[in-house]
């Protein structure tokens, strides 16, 4: 721990010399203040008229609008118009909007993540990825969104929770500040976050069992059968329905995290949104030693065809990312939960 605010930070030698690293500072700078005015509204809960209520709206992916949704994506945009961002990519709007087409850099954003949570108190946040503007954004808005993960200049998402944090990586290492009423800033309080490898934790909605693919069931049947199924050791599982709180809990105590494809209707790719969820998640995963995959192949690798694409994502420790692609690919490990390692199996004796 470091100990310096995130000013300090985005003023560092480790952070000037990245592309366009004065816009990426000042963009994240009014993230910040943005967020906030955002926590501001969280702390208020049902004290906040019409904070937690639905507005019979839908969004582009059909979910139902809830106020706060509506207001957090204002309070957002209005904010980043004060800094060299030229296009805004969010959940909450059809299309990208374009802001100011001279400005170099592109906010894709899910300006409230975990929002079906919001009137059960539980933690939600603000997800968000900076891109360069590639091509021209004033005939074609969306095309800077449609540049794979490994192009991100930076990544975080803001979580309201306990404690207000920033989960941040601008490509060297995943940094988590925490904000402090005494000191008025957030503070660094990680400096370099590594997931632990050895947890036994386990994230999935399981009610979608019945939909899911074969590899997926037999992941999570071996992670149930515990010490006496092939894994030999038990489990924990976890499922906050929030992705901001399922990834923090994630960085800082290991564990993995599953939204597979599954046969619900709507749900080929499953739920989560690859430009502005998984695309940020895996960047801050990554740079935290831990993996990302759409359950084989590497999120950051995937070349996004829509603003609103969903992929399915499965991210956290890297021993057990590589092991759920392995269920995917490679026959021998459903033979290795064959009945010899039941019970009474050869390799329990
Ligand atoms: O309700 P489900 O299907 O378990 O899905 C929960 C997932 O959906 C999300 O809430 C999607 O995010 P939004 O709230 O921004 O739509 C994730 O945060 C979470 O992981
Ligand atoms: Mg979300
Ligand atoms: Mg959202």
């Amino acid at each position: 721990m470091s100990g310096q605010s995130l000013l300090a930070f985005l003023r560092s030698g480790s952070f000037t010399q990245k592309p366009h690293s004065e816009a990426v500072s000042a963009t994240i700078g009014a993230l910040a203040k943005a967020a906030l005015e955002v926590r501001k509204l969280t702390t208020q809960g049902a004290l906040n008229a019409g904070f937690a209520a639905s507005r019979g709206s839908e969004n582009t992916d059909g979910d139902i609008q809830k106020d706060l949704d509506v207001v957090a994506d204002g309070i957002f945009l209005q904010a980043i118009r004060e800094v060299p961002v030229a296009l805004y990519g969010s959940e909450e709007n059809t299309g990208a909007i374009l802001i100011d087409p001279a400005k170099p850099l592109a906010l894709a954003i899910d300006p409230l993540d975990g929002s079906s949570n919001i009137e059960t108190n539980v933690s939600i946040g603000t997800i968000f990825s900076i891109l360069p503007v590639t091509g021209d954004p004033k005939s074609d808005p969306e095309r800077s969104f449609l540049q794979p993960g490994t192009t991100q200049l930076a990544a975080g998402f803001f979580i309201y929770g306990p404690q207000l944090a920033l989960v941040l990586s601008v490509g060297t290492g995943t940094r988590i500040f925490i904000h402090s009423s005494k000191f008025g800033d957030f503070i660094e309080a990680y400096d370099s976050v590594a997931i632990p490898n050895n947890a036994s934790e386990f994230a999935i909605n399981v009610s979608n069992y019945r939909h899911w693919e074969e590899p997926i069931r037999l992941y999570v049947d071996d992670c149930f059968a515990g010490s006496e199924g092939p894994r030999e050791k038990d489990f924990n599982m976890r499922w906050i329905a929030s992705l901001v709180a399922d990834c923090y809990r994630i960085l800082i105590r290991g564990g993995v995290f599953l939204y597979p494809a599954d046969k619900r209707k709507g749900y080929g790719s499953g739920r989560i949104r690859l430009v502005y969820e998984a695309n940020p998640i895996a960047f801050l995963v990554e740079q935290a030693d831990g993996a990302a995959t759409d359950s084989v192949n590497r999120i950051l690798d995937i070349q996004p065809t829509s603003l609103h694409q969903r992929i399915p994502l499965v991210f956290g420790s890297k021993s057990k990312v590589e092991r759920i692609a392995r269920y995917h690919v490679d026959p021998e490990m459903i033979s290795e939960r064959s009945p010899l390692f039941g019970n009474r199996g050869l390799f329990r004796v």
